[in-house]
């Protein structure tokens, strides 16, 4: 049978791009999207989130400073704040649609949902493919209490053209806590409530209590154990009603994490199935329907939901379909929360390697006083090492620091080239560096 195209994509995100981009020239591919071209991350994700971290953080490193020669306030001007970030975020969309069309990708505007497993119906006419990828990302969860539709949520936070006075984020994960990180460094009263007393969970607990101090030391205000039980009108605020105390804010966020975007695909008319997590694919990244894959934030994985890995999958889809057998095998995934500091980990959990003693050798150090944190007025810093006994090679990870991320990639990067403790001390790097202190932690 001939069908309109040889791939049809759902979602043009960090995932879907990657997969058409990996099929073009080959196939004849379209991309269908129903909101800003480019998805979560470039519009209301990472990027301008980084954006506004990368300001707040000039603004603390500089505060660090105020004892090494730095004199004077910095203040946060948030509307050219937010300027700032629109100079990049508004040309995404744009940009993202013309260079898909200038590739040769046909696009469609549009909410697409199955008919069956090779056609689709969007804006009321149906249109066919061979494959078909499923790309649609995830979307904010609205904790399900009376007064939900006064929840704001991240999209909303990094595009308010005024910072209000007091707000709050419900949840303690890397939403919140990034965003509320920006707010109060930013000038805001900041509120988190979090249902137990958990801060970043999957991040080691010596870590995250280290982070939940400089957060508080900030003045985040965390409501620990506390369930956000409804949220009511109060003026042109809101009171956040919790099984504790009733809070008046000027607004609040939902940050309880960010389920699979699938209502209104019509999974059922395609035979495809689903989990409360999402689209339930095998190792080929295949649905229940074996033609139509998904991708991203959309699948039902244990690994973690972000923009590389969307993207790495988007990669592996597109080889399947030009003819590749293999299954997917993930490189370790490193991941960063842009927390002041940052707090990042890779490979092996500290959790998994105090569990196996005999396995694993773990070293923490604490590196505040060390040359490379000690000129940076960073004295909380901490790096665990995890080495694998039996052969040598570092296979996990953890940074809390001023620029972890880049130090979590060069952990990553001996990670996955299996290296021994004496091939990756084997290199020169720039002295002074956050590099030049890898001889030192195993
Ligand atoms: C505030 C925030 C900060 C983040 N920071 C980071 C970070 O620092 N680093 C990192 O790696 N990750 C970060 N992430 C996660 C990252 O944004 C996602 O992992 C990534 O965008 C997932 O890509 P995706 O292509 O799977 O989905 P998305 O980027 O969500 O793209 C899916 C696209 O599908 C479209 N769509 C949905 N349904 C349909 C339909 N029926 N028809 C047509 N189109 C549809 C959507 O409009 C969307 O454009 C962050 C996320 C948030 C919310
Ligand atoms: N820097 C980054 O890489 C980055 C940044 C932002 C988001 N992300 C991605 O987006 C995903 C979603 O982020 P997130 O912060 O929304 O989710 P999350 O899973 O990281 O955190 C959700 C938080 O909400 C709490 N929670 C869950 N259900 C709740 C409920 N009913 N009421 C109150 N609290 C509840 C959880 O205990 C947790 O603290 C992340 O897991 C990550 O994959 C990555």
């Amino acid at each position: 049978m001939a069908y309109d195209y040889d791939t049809i994509i759902i979602g043009g995100g960090p995932g879907g791009l990657a997969a058409a981009y990996g099929l073009v020239g080959k196939q004849k591919v379209l991309v269908i999207e129903n909101n800003l071209w480019g998805g979560t991350c470039p519009n209301f994700g990472c990027d301008p989130k980084k954006m506004l971290y990368g300001v707040v953080e000039s603004k603390r490193q500089t505060q660090r400073y105020g004892q090494s020669g730095i004199t004077g306030a910095v203040n946060i001007d948030w509307p050219a704040l937010m300027s700032f970030k629109r100079g990049y975020t508004d040309k995404i969309p744009g940009g993202t649609h013309d260079g898909l069309a200038s590739s040769g990708i046909a696009t469609l505007f549009g909410s697409a949902e199955f008919v069956d497993a090779h056609t689709l119906r969007v804006n009321n006419k149906q249109v066919t493919g061979d494959a078909i990828i499923i790309a649609t990302g995830a979307t904010p969860a609205i904790p399900n209490v009376l007064g939900k539709a006064h929840f704001q949520t991240s999209t909303d936070f990094l595009s308010l053209p005024e910072l209000p006075h007091e707000i709050g984020f419900v949840g303690a994960g890397y939403v919140a806590i990034e965003l509320a990180n920006i707010a109060v460094e930013a000038g805001a009263k900041v509120h988190v409530f979090q249902h137990n007393d958990k801060l970043l969970r999957g991040f080691p607990e010596a870590d995250t209590a280290v982070l939940k101090e400089t957060l508080a030391a900030k003045g985040i205000q965390f409501h620990w154990n506390t369930t956000v039980t409804g949220v009511s009108e109060a003026g042109s605020g809101v009171i956040v009603h919790t099984d504790d105390e009733d809070v008046a804010l000027d607004t609040i966020f939902a940050a309880a994490g960010r389920p699979a975007n699938i209502a209104g695909l019509n999974l059922d008319a395609a035979g495809i199935s689903a989990s409360a997590k999402g689209v339930e694919v095998n190792d080929h990244l295949q649905t229940a329907a074996s033609n139509v894959y998904a991708i991203g934030d959309v699948i039902d994985k244990k690994q973690p939901k972000l923009t590389p890995v969307s993207g790495y999958e988007g990669r592996y889809v597109a080889a399947s379909i030009l003819g590749q057998q293999a299954a997917i095998s993930y490189p370790p995934i490193p991941h960063t929360v842009f927390a002041g500091p940052e707090l990042a980990q890779v490979g092996v959990t500290v959790a998994t390697a105090t569990a196996h003693p005999d396995d694993y050798d773990v070293r923490t150090s604490s590196v505040g006083s060390w040359y490379t944190y000690n000129r940076l007025q960073d004295k909380t810093a901490r790096v665990t090492t995890i080495i694998d006994k039996a052969n040598q090679q570092l296979v996990g990870a953890v940074v809390l620091a001023v620029n972890a991320e880049e130090l979590i990639n060069t952990f990553s990067g001996i990670i996955s080239r299996h290296e021994t403790a004496a091939e990756a001390k084997d290199w020169m790097p720039v002295y002074p560096s956050a590099e030049s202190d890898l001889q030192y932690f195993y």
